[in-house]
Order: structure tokens, then sequence, then C-alpha cells
């Protein structure tokens, strides 16, 4: 199998020092890291520059979810970091979603900005608990048309919604697929997964692979074996 699928890691570690080991052994030509709350509670924006200057894409999983006001100005923070993407939660509805967008319109090359749709980690029963009566995959195609019709670059969605969101939102909106599971790997709390094989064959932009990698005896061969079953 041939592939355009990026892999961007999840570097979801206590502090710099363990992060850093495992980015010392990776090629930014190869892969794309991620950077979420527990990295970036810990070692904060500065982490995030040296990442970006060793020529890494960077994936900022901030998640922002608040008032306009405010996700417009956090949105812009992390284009002055130079992250390669950013993300929002897209139930934060329209008026968020579009001061984000506007917040970068000032940068000649802005970072994507992705939205959130339904958490890989959940079922329709947990949806149903938080009083949304649809199921996930009609939840995710309702949200990411109101991230489309926002101006986002995309969503982040499990794999098993790429083919609807596809003919639903064309080939140039970016889907982002965490839950990503190698045959026989621990699903731990993911819920909506998909192999990184299957994943790429459904022609997905970015797979975000945390644990698999990053909870591996040897985390880059972990990787190298991911990329080997993708090219075959
Ligand atoms: O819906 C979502 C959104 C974000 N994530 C994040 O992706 C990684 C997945 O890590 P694994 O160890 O491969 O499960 C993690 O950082 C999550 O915060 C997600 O899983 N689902």
């Amino acid at each position: 199998m041939s592939t355009s699928s990026r892999i961007f890691v999840a570097l979801d570690y206590a502090d710099a020092k363990q992060a850093l080991a495992l980015v010392d052994q990776l090629n930014p030509q190869l892969c794309g890291l991620k950077v979420g709350k527990e990295l970036f509670t810990a070692a904060g924006p500065e982490f995030v520059k040296e990442l970006v200057a060793r020529d890494f894409d960077v994936f900022l999983d901030l998640k922002f979810h608040d008032i306009p006001n405010t996700v417009a100005k956090a949105v812009k923070a992390a284009a002055e970091l130079g992250v390669w993407m950013v993300n929002v939660h897209a139930v934060g509805g329209r008026r968020m979603l579009e001061a984000a967008k506007a917040a970068l319109a000032d940068y000649p090359k802005p970072p994507l900005l992705i939205a959130v749709t339904v958490l890989t980690s959940m079922t329709d029963d947990d949806l149903h608990e938080t009083g949304i009566e649809v199921n996930a995959a009609e939840q995710v195609l309702r949200l990411a048309d109101l991230a489309k019709q926002a101006g986002l670059d995309g969503v982040v969605c499990s794999a098993q919604e790429a083919n609807m969101l596809q003919q639903a939102c064309g080939q140039d909106f970016v889907l982002v697929t965490p839950g990503i599971r190698p045959q026989g790997s621990d699903q731990g709390d993911q819920r909506r997964v998909m192999t990184p094989e299957q994943a790429a064959q459904q022609g997905i932009q970015v797979l975000v692979i945390g644990r698999p990698i990053t909870q591996a005896e040897q985390p880059a061969a972990a990787l190298k074996a991911i990329h080997v079953s993708l090219t075959a």
C-alpha cells in the first residue's frame, strides 16, 4: 500500500525530558508531533518552540473551548508559536469557530485550524448521557458541517467516519484521526478505533498515534514498523 497519510506522534509524556528522549530519535521528514494537554501544561510554550526549531510540524492539541474572544486570542497565541496545526472544540458553536478563524486572518502562513467533533473515546451511549440524542456519526457530521461553514480547514474525528465526511465535506477538508490502533494493540480508553492500514486506505490526511508508539518497549522501532506497514 502506498499512502499520503502522515503520522503525528502524540507526545503524551509527563515532562520535556521524557518527550525529548523519543524526539531525538525521530526524523521531521517522516512524522509530525502532537503536543497535548499533559505535556503542554508541564513543559509549556518553550518546549513547543523547541520542536518547531527542530523542523517538526507541530499539532498543538489543546482543544480550545471557551467564549469567542478567549478562543480567538488562544488561537493567535498558538500561531505565534509557529505550530502547523491547532484545534478548537466544534461544540463551542459558530461564533466561536468564526472568531478563531478570523484571529488567523493576518498570518501569511497560518496554522491549519481544525475542530474536534466527537472524541474518539466516546460511544453513542456516552453521547446520550450528555443529552445528545443522535448517534456519534450523526453528531460528527453535524459538527463537521458547522466547522466547514465557519471556514475551518478540517476536523478531528474517528477514522470510522472518514468516508462519510469525505463525501459530505469534500476531499480537501482535512481529516485528523486519533483512535488508531495497530492490529492486536491495546485499545485502552479509545472506542471508535481503526488500524493504521485501514485508516490510510481511506485517504485520511493525518493519523494521530500515541500509546502504541510511546508505550512500546522501543518507540522509534514501533513507529518505523507502522510506517513500513503503510508503505508495503
Ligand atoms: O477525539 C480525540 C481527540 C484527541 N485525541 C488525542 O489523541 C491522542 C491519542 O493517543 P493514543 O495514545 O493513541 O490513544 C491523545 O493525545 C488524545 O488526547 C484523541 O485520542 N481523541
